[in-house]
């Protein structure tokens, strides 16, 4: 690190596959020339007892990993710990994943967005109630409710007709299935930073088909092919994936940018589908906590810029004593941590000529309440 400035200490929690896709040697390497090591947090022992960490990076869930969160936050309150688990538990509900999205506003002319209608059901009994039907036609997504991660929670059926939904174990989110031309739209974001990508996705379904289907389809993971296993399949070189129009980058990053503050989440990617019936018309269908970030190209570059970004930000956070804060013109913005934190002036003067920049950017200076 150019200046032999001070260096800090990401600890990561993640899971084996993750750990293995993620941390390569190639991002450990780069975060290291720019003053951040990366360290893998020993499961065997209290994450406070640990580190000091200045950052905790993780995708691990349940009752005992949030515990020792809560106790690492309370022994070490200026780590930032990306993502707090509140906000990453909104997306392990397939209904609560995309109620942000219904609440999003977004300025735009041309384009439109959305989310494809869709109804829960709890039971078998509802299942088959016509009622629930009022809003949905065939075919339909039949996908579980909970977005655990699990392999089971990635087990989808595409019901054609009544038949189908025999199979069908409630909890689940029936969500009509749109025609979207067999290519499926998956934005990464890391904090600031959105990257708009095209993958293989399940092909239209006309209406002479349907009459002619029967019962239902169950898949999983369709749009997570490795590459080799597309060029070579002969139904992905149908899909004219290399001729499909990318949606406007700005209006991708506009929604981005929406969510990532509804959501107080800063690494997420969400996935798009363009609705043939209009052309300009997008639906948001699924949103992912800390996805396979490993198959962006340059990941290691945009995530260690991520890491800066945090780390650095945080260092110039200065803590006050609540009653000073007035003397200060403030404006209230809400932190990667999720707390209230009110960006500075006066104060980001006095910090600045001291604090090492990551390649020159301009950063945000907050202190924190
Ligand atoms: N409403 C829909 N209309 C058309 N196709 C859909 C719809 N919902 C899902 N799909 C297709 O099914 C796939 C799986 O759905 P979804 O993304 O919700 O599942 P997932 O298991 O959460 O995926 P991921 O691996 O991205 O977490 C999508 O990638 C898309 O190809
Ligand atoms: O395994 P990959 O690297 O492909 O990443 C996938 C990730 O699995 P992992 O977290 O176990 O790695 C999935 O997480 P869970 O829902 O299962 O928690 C989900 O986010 C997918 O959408 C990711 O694929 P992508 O959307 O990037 O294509
Ligand atoms: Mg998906
Ligand atoms: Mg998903």
């Amino acid at each position: 690190m150019a200046g032999g400035g001070r260096r800090f200490e990401i600890g990561y929690a993640l899971l084996p596959k993750k750990e293995n896709s993620f941390i390569r040697e190639s991002l450990v390497k780069q975060a290291r020339s720019r003053g951040i090591d990366l360290v893998k947090i020993d499961m065997g022992r209290p994450l406070a007892d640990q580190g000091p960490f200045d950052c905790v990076l993780h995708k691990l869930y349940g009752e005992d990993w949030r515990s020792q969160l809560e106790d690492f936050r309370s022994q070490n309150p200026n780590a930032v710990i990306i993502d707090s688990p509140a906000a990453i538990e909104r997306l392990h509900n397939r209904i609560s994943m995309l109620q942000v999205v219904s609440e999003l506003k977004i300025e735009n002319q041309s384009e439109t967005f959305g989310i494809p209608k869709q109804i829960v059901i709890y039971d078998r009994e509802t299942l088959f109630d016509d009622q629930a039907w009022e809003l949905l036609k065939f075919p339909v997504i039949a996908k579980p409710l909970v977005a655990d991660g699990s392999a089971k929670s990635h087990k989808m059926a595409l019901v054609f007709n009544h038949e189908g939904l025999n199979k069908l174990k409630p909890p689940i989110v029936l969500q009509e299935f749109v025609n979207h031309g067999g290519v499926i739209f998956k934005v990464y974001v890391v904090g600031e930073y959105v990257k708009c990508v095209k993958r293989k996705s399940l092909p239209d379904v006309s209406e002479e088909k349907l009459n002619s289907l029967q019962g239902s389809l169950s898949f999983s993971q369709v749009s997570n092919l490795a590459t080799h296993q597309k060029s070579d399949d002969k139904y992905y070189k149908m899909m004219h994936l290399e001729d499909t129009e990318l949606p406007p980058q700005s209006f991708m990053t506009d929604i981005a940018k929406g969510l990532r503050r509804a959501m107080n989440l800063n690494l997420f990617n969400f996935d798009v589908i363009r609705d043939n019936r209009f052309g300009n018309r997008y639906l948001i269908i699924d949103i992912n906590y800390f996805p396979g970030y490993a198959k962006m190209p340059g990941y290691e570059t945009v995530l260690t810029d991520f890491f800066c970004d945090m780390v650095y930000r945080k260092e110039r956070q200065v803590v006050v004593e609540k009653d000073s804060v007035e003397e200060y013109s403030q404006e209230a913005v809400v932190g990667t941590d999720g707390r209230l934190v009110l960006s500075c002036e006066k104060e980001i003067r006095k910090i600045v000529p001291n604090s090492c920049c990551s390649d020159g950017e301009e950063m945000e200076n907050s202190i924190q309440v």
